[in-house]
Formats: structure tokens, sequence, C-alpha cells
């Protein structure tokens, strides 16, 4: 392990003989040699050697340092050694170390046992150290046999003097005082006092990895040492005791320099019913404990990266280098399970992503770790999802991964969840008590589509039921819904006196809040619940039931990453799904987007805004939003279609007679034919740069895109800009500025003129549209540039109406 210690030192190693002398001389005293001993010492190894340092540089000073240890510990009298044994004393503890570190290390390099053969082209030891026949200076190490057997120079504890290694094993035998340093890469991290009792049942025992006593049950024990891991993770070590196993050793993760691996004593913990969880399902509990315990909320968090990682920082610790990270670390991966690779189509070669996000790779072997020199990725991912459903089960229907453009890709790792869930702050009253006759039906019976009269849940929707009784969307309520989205100015708007999304910023990043920028009084679709008297099937009850069609999550090639389609034609009104996901509050969404980075925010959260706008300052804990990221269904996999998508995002009431907490459902603008995908307008200002959740180059592919290219809507929007500001400052007329710029953002061609066609010819294309609504968006623009803007806009785009 001496060699994994001093790569670092070693690769800057100079040439000259004054400067070779003072590396060697500062990499002993750096461990822990003092320094006028080092240069005796160097000195005489050099007249040995006749002055050959490649002698002395070989295995990293491996001849010096056990030339060092052998004075230590083998002459009392040596100067410094009363005080070093005194006390634990760095020399000690380091040659102890080398020591074990030379036994499990596989590599040929001079004998530190003392044998007397050697190697062909083997350097010749020091005298003092070849005399030793059989022993290890600086412990009393005998070979016994195949056996070898460590004694403490100094007993420390109650324990018994030897214990024993396995034939087998390339590991050695730990000493408790050992157990508590930390300064060299090579540390041993163990319980710190052993139980009397403990040790007896181990005494004895062969040991395959190294690890030999623990305290008690589920103790971590770190390990580090050089060689041979993809063994040492192959294995798992069993220290038996007389009737069964009683100590586990469960190898986690390695690198080149470090392994970490677990060992808990079974007995203590369940006797002989213990059986071994498999690394995947430790990984995955880990998983989901970090999670929900440590609120890692991470996507690409994996639990086998943090091991892999505290190997690297011990590594780097221990050596005083940041040389390690990268560059020829070996991983270990966990094999992908069976049953997932069976799931796969072509390859058992997997990369997680699809939205360029990850890039890490999965490979199977027949064992059960893998050892993958690692190459330019260190963003490594188990296998999350089941390409036949994507749901685990969690749905009713299953919904499969499709992947037509890219062999073997799957989508980033999120927890598939089929409700909403509030992640930590968010406060949401769900109690039966807040449900008043007047808003539920507790007279009803069966299906209250059935009935002759609505009932008291279809007062919400203007004394009708927003569902026809094939479970779709009235038309005329969709159409008003695609209305309000399409054209905004048509429709009435709120205006919060301290908006939510404002106050967040104001309290996030301490900037002073803009005035609220409006939002749209919405159209609730309210569906009857428990409350009701009527049953489970009832023709009101639509979103609840969750998902009905099939669908397929696929990987788009439009380059969007992935998308959602049926695999059904859907007739216009169908329910798709839920957007499902976290509930939190606005400053949470705020401060996770401000700490995700680049490609990390690639969802796009919903607002739950409807109740804003009541006159109370709403607390933080109210003002609400869902974000799929994490925790998610489907939806989070639709994307996004300017002006024209073919789902529309409706808010639907179910447990809650107020608007603070709502759900968000998906229902077909229009007939949808199977396999086209499924789109939705995000509602998406591309030019708000202070928007939490970044923008996105849109590929929707829409006519009416805004998102292709931005510069003539920059234009426009910067006109608007200066006349509001001019004109006035007033907060309605700053939400007008709002809506107007995201219809303005629409004219993605050279000039307004050319936005003014395209709106009119999709008026013209849907008859049903009121072209009124399309005449007044253009003369409200109109009439903002030209009272005074024309000058910031170039030439060829003057407004010539
Ligand atoms: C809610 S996710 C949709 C699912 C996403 N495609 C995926 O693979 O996870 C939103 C993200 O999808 C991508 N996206 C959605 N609509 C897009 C569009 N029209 N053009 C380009 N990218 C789009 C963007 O990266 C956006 O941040």
């Amino acid at each position: 392990m001496f060699d994994a210690y001093f790569i670092a030192t070693r690769m800057a190693a100079p040439n000259a003989t004054a400067e070779r002398f003072k590396d060697a001389v500062r990499t002993m005293t750096n461990i822990g040699f003092r320094k006028e001993i080092v240069v005796r010492v160097l000195k005489k190894l050099l007249t040995l050697y006749d002055d050959n340092w490649e002698h002395i540089e070989a295995d990293n000073y491996t001849a010096l340092a056990d030339a060092l240890c052998d004075i230590d510990d083998s002459d009392p009298k040596q100067e410094g050694h009363k005080k070093r044994t005194e006390k634990k004393n760095l020399d000690w503890d380091h040659c102890n170390k080398k020591l074990r570190i030379k036994e499990i290390s596989q590599k040929p390099k001079p004998s530190i046992h003392g044998s007397s053969k050697r190697e062909p082209g083997e350097v010749p030891r020091p005298q003092k150290a070849e005399a030793i026949e059989g022993k290890i200076i600086g412990t009393q190490l005998k070979k016994q046999g195949s056996q070898i057997v460590m004694k403490e120079p100094k007993k420390e504890s109650s324990f018994a003097d030897t214990t024993t290694i396995g034939e087998s094993s390339s590991a050695s035998v730990l000493k408790s005082q050992e157990y508590h340093t930390f300064e060299t890469p090579l540390a041993v991290m163990c319980p710190s006092v052993l139980e009397p009792s403990c040790h007896n049942g181990y005494e004895d025992a062969p040991l395959i990895s190294g690890v030999q006593r623990i305290d008690k049950k589920l103790k971590g024990v770190l390990v580090a040492r050089e060689g041979q891991m993809a063994n040492a993770c192959n294995s798992q070590a069993i220290v038996r005791s007389n009737d069964f196993p009683t100590i586990f050793e469960v190898p986690l993760s390695s690198s080149a320099q470090a392994k970490l691996s677990f060992s808990f004593n079974s007995s203590i913990a369940n006797g002989p019913d213990f059986h071994m969880p498999d690394i995947e399902s430790i990984c995955k509990a880990m998983e989901a404990r970090c999670l929900t315990t440590y609120k890692i909320l991470e996507p690409n968090f994996s639990f086998m990266k943090l091991l892999d990682d505290t190997c690297q920082c011990v590594f780097e610790l221990g050596s005083g280098s940041n040389e390690a990270g990268g560059r020829s670390i070996v991983k270990i991966f966990p094999k992908p399970s069976l049953q997932s690779n069976q799931n796969m189509p072509h390859s058992n070669i997997m990369r997680l992503g699809g939205n360029a996000s990850f890039s890490g790779y999965l490979q199977s072997n027949s064992s059960n770790m893998q050892v993958v020199q690692n190459q330019l990725s260190t963003n490594v991912k188990r296998q999350y999802h089941d390409v036949n459903d994507i749901t685990k089960g969690e749905e009713r229907v299953s919904i499969p991964i499709v992947n037509e453009v890219e062999d073997g890709v799957l989508p980033p790792p999120f927890h598939y969840i089929p409700h909403n869930i509030t992640l930590q702050e968010a406060y949401i009253n769900l109690s039966l008590a807040r449900i008043g006759d007047e808003n539920c039906c507790s007279d009803c019976f069966g299906d209250c589509l059935a009935e002759p009269l609505p009932c008291a849940c279809a007062t919400e929707t203007g004394g009708e039921f927003a569902y026809t009784r094939d479970g779709l969307l009235k038309e005329q309520f969709l159409d008003t819904c695609i209305s309000m989205r399409q054209e905004p100015l048509k429709h009435p708007h709120f205006y919060c006196k301290i908006c939510p999304m404002e106050r967040m910023k104001m309290e996030v990043n301490s900037e002073k809040p803009d005035d609220c920028k409006g939002h749209p009084i919405q159209k609730f679709i309210k569906e009857c619940w428990r409350k009701c008297g009527c049953s489970r099937n009832c023709g009101n009850r639509v979103v609840q039931r969750g998902i009905t069609r099939n669908l397929q999550v696929f990987l788009t090639r439009e380059k969007k990453g992935w998308g959602l389609r049926p695999a059904e034609k859907l007739p216009q009104g169908a329910f798709v799904c839920e957007y499902v996901g976290e509930i939190l509050t606005n400053t949470e969404l705020y401060e996770r987007n401000n700490r995700l980075t680049g490609k990390e925010k690639h969802t796009y959260p919903v607002l739950l805004n409807a109740d804003w706008g009541t006159d109370l300052v709403l607390k933080d804990e109210e003002a609400l939003c869902l974000d799929g990221t994490l925790y998610g269904n489907v939806a989070r996999f639709i994307n996004h279609r300017c002006f024209d998508a073919n789902i529309i995002d409706v808010p639907v009431e179910i447990e809650t007679p107020d608007h603070h907490y709502y759900h968000i459902a998906f229902f077909t603008t229009r007939e949808v034919d199977a396999f086209e995908e499924l789109t939705w307008d995000y509602g998406i200002d591309f030019d708000d740069v202070n928007h939490p959740v970044k923008a996105f180059k849109c590929r929707c592919g829409s006519q009416f895109c805004r998102g292709k290219s931005r510069s003539s809507s920059k234009y426009l929007k910067v006109a608007v800009i200066v006349h509001l500001t001019v004109s006035s400052d007033s907060t309605k007329k700053k939400g007008q500025y709002k809506q107007l710029t995201m219809l303005l953002a629409a004219c993605s061609a050279a000039n307004i003129v050319h936005w003014l066609q395209l709106l009119e010819q999709y008026f013209v294309s849907q008859p049903a549209a009121a072209a009124a609504a399309a005449a007044a968006a253009s003369r409200t623009c109109c009439r903002i540039l030209e009272s005074g803007c024309q000058s910031l806009f170039p030439k060829e785009n003057t407004l010539s109406i």
C-alpha cells in the first residue's frame, strides 16, 4: 500500500541526486519518520546499494521504509525509540500498516516477510532485515505453516494476543491499537473498544478479506488497502464461529487505492437466521433512506457513487493528494439485476439519461461486482427503470419505455409516484370536516351522471358536470379552457397583493419584489369524493381513478429528450394523466432550482396559484407548486409545444373545497392519433431570465413557436417594456404586459406583421376561435407600438399596418 500512498509524490521525482535525496527524506518524514534517522539510514542504504537510486526509489521507497522500520523496531537503543513507543507512534503505525499492505499486495516486490528466497532481479535488502527469518520486523510475525500469526509487540487491550489469518486470504490481521489512527490512507477504522467476549468467537476464524473483529452489529469498518480489489469485492467474507456465520463483510466499493466494506456480527444481530442482503438491495434501501432522512434531493444521487467517492477521499486525505480524482480510478459497479437485463432491448450495456444529462453506464458480467476502468464519466447509475412498466405497478395500466432512437438508453432515474406527496414545508388541510354539504353530494347514490338533475358537486362548474357520460371533458368546457390559454387577454385575471412568486425571490435572493404579473382566473373541474354518497364508479370521478389509457414513454427524434404518447387513438376531451409530483412551497422550489445547475434543471414545475388572489397575504407554506423532477409520474415526460398543443392542463378539485391545493389533470384538446406525441403548452416565457427554471431551445415544431428564435420578440418586448414604463406603472398594466409579451413571443418571424398574419391564419383555420380576440390582441399591440416605440425597431421591421 505504500505504492498507493506514494503515487502522488512520485509523479514528479527529479533526476538530480540532491533532489532525489531531498525527495526521499521528505517522503519519509512526511509519514512520520524523524529526519535525522532518515538521513542516516538513507546514507547507509546508498552505500549498500552503490548509490543506485533506482533500488532505493523502487516501489516507492520500500527498501528505505523497511530499513527505517528495522531500525525502529529491532534496536531499542536507537535514538528516539523510547519516546516513540511510549505513546502511539507514527513510525510504528506506519510500519505495521506497511506490513499489512505488503501482506495483501500481490505485486512482486522486495519481500518484507524476510523470506530467504529472492525473486530474480530482486533488490538485496539491508542486512538487518534479511537476517530475521520468518519474522516481520516491528511485529512478531511468524509463519506457521500456511497461516500467519501476528502478535502485538505491546499488549494494550484485554484481547488475546493472536489472531489468525486464513490461508487463502491475502489480508492481514489488524491490531486493536492500530485502529485509532487516520493519518494515512491506509488507515483502518475499527470499533474502538472490543468486548472481550467477541474476540474469542473470532479468534480461530478464517478471515477472507481483512476485517476481523466487530464490537456491535452493523458497526462500519473501513478498510483501505491496495491491490486485488476485484477479488476482494467479489468475495463476501464470512467469519465462522462454531455453528453459523458470525461475521459478515459486505464489500461495498473500492478504488485502486481504497476499499470500503461493512462488517457486522450476525450472532449479535439475528443469529443463524440472518442472511446477507444483496448489494443492489442495500443500495436501494440506502438511497431511499438518504432521500427521506437526509433530504438528499439530487436526482443523480447514488449510494454507490457516494461509496466510490469515500474511497477516493480516503486516498486523497491520506496521501495529501488531490491527484487521484478521475484519472485512473477503478470503479466498482453493481451488476444490474437479471430481471432488468432481460427487459432490455438489444443490449446489456445501459446508459441512463437520454436527455443528455447522464452519461454513466453499467455493464454486466457473471460476478456480482465488476471492475470498470473509469474513462471520462464518473456519473454512473444503476438501472432504475423497468422498461416494461415505468410505473413499476403503481398505475392500473403498464406504461412501457420505448426507445427506437438510441439503443439501451433509459430515462434518468426518479421515483415513480401515482399521487402527489409533500416534500416538507407545504401545508395541506385535507380534513373531511372542511367539506360542507354544499361541497359534496351526500344524498346521491350510484352514478351522479346518470341522475336526471346534476348534484351539488356540479355547482362549481355552473350547475353542469364537466364530464360527458363517456368520461370525456365536455366540448364547451374544453373550449373555454383552451381559449384561456391561447387568448389570455380575453379572460379575467387576478393580481396578488403580494405575489408569492415575487416574495420568494425577495426572501431567497433579497431582491426587491415586483408587482404581481397577474394570474388567470381558472375554470375548475370538481369531482365527487369521499363525503359524497355516490359510488367509486360515479361518472364524476375521472381524474381520481388514475390513468386508464395506453401510454408509452418514448425517446423523441427531435432531441427533446423523452416524451409521452398514447398507444391508442384518443378522442377529444379524454383524460390522459395527472401532473404528479412533490408538493413544494415556492420557496422550496426556488431554492431547489438555485441549487441545481445546467442540465439538471430539466423539468418544468406547475404552480398551484388558483388561490393566490385572496385579499390575505398567503403564507409561504400555502403558496404551492408541484415538481415531478425527483418524484413524479409519466406527466414529467410531457414536452412543450407552443400554442397549439394537443393536451391541456385543467385544475381539478377533489379532496379540498378551497383552491389552495388541487390537482392538475391533462385532457386532449382534439383527437390524438395513436403514437402521436402528447404535448402541452407550458405557458413558458422564453425571454424571462428571472424564472427559477432554465428555459430551453424550443423544438416543438409549431408554426407559432416562440422559443426557436427570439431576436424579433426581444425587440418587441423591449418596445413594450419601454412603452409601459413611460405610460403607466400600474399593476394592471404590468399584468397585461406579461400576457402581451407572451403573445408577442409567438412572433418568432422577422416582424410583427408576420406575427399578425400567423395569428390570422390560425384563427381562419379554427373558425370557432374568436377572430375578435385576434383583432383585440393585434389592436393592443399596435396601439402600444404606434405610441412611440418604432424607433426601437430596425427599419425593416417597422410596423406598417
Ligand atoms: C417536463 S420535461 C419533459 C421531459 C423531458 N423531455 C425528459 O426527457 O425528461 C421538460 C424538459 O424537456 C425538454 N423539452 C420539453 N419540450 C421541449 C421542446 N419543445 N423543445 C425542446 N426541448 C423540450 C426541455 O429540456 C425541458 O426542460
